[in-house]
């Protein structure tokens, strides 16, 4: 409970372990015969990221960024900061980005137009929620978990202030 509030699962922990899997095969077959590289972002992908790649039956190589937008918020500032870079090039390189969920799409935007200055082969998203409804600019990732209404969503790695990160399960309160 969060000041009375009652949770209402979406996606059971069963339910996630078996899109993250059939993610997992779509991303293989892809990739196949690639350089791909996996750029997940933190802190909210740190869960997912960890179970898609163990579910990519090909070579990949994993590296990391740390954004902010929301700061403990429930809406985007719009204002997008990279507090840490990646540590390897992606020259070359054929990047996805792994996020938990795309809402008005600035972060993924950012992260896009920054990654491009690096030169990679291609740039394409993966996202565990897509909350389409809520879009501010045009962006649809390659890669969908699932597609959902415009609910407020915890666990899974979405926070909820600065907790629900660790819960299993994706949730809202009603
Ligand atoms: O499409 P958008 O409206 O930009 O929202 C999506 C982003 O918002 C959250 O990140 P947040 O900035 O809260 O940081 P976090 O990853 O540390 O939770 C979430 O993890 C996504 O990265
Ligand atoms: O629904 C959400 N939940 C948690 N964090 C978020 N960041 C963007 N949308 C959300």
């Amino acid at each position: 409970m969060e000041g009375g509030k009652r949770q209402r699962v979406l996606f059971s922990k069963e339910e996630i372990s078996k899109r993250v899997k059939e993610l997992g095969d779509e991303i293989s077959l892809e990739y196949k015969g690639k350089n791909l590289v996996i750029i997940s972002l933190l802190r909210g992908s740190f869960i997912f990221a960890a179970d898609l790649v163990r579910e990519i039956s090909i070579p990949v190589e994993i590296d990391f960024i740390t954004i902010s937008s929301y700061e403990n918020d429930e809406t985007s500032s719009g204002i997008v900061e990279i507090i840490h870079d990646l540590r390897m090039s992606i020259e070359g390189k054929d990047v996805l980005i792994v996020d938990d969920i795309c809402d008005s799409g600035y972060t993924l935007k950012k992260v896009i137009e920054y990654l491009s200055g690096k030169n990679p082969n291609s740039i394409s998203v993966c996202v565990m929620l897509d909350k389409p409804s809520r879009r501010k600019i045009q962006l649809k990732p390659k890669f969908i978990g699932y597609s959902i209404p415009d609910v407020f969503i915890v666990g899974y790695g979405l926070n909820y202030g600065t907790h629900y990160r660790n819960i299993p399960y994706i949730f809202t309160f009603d």
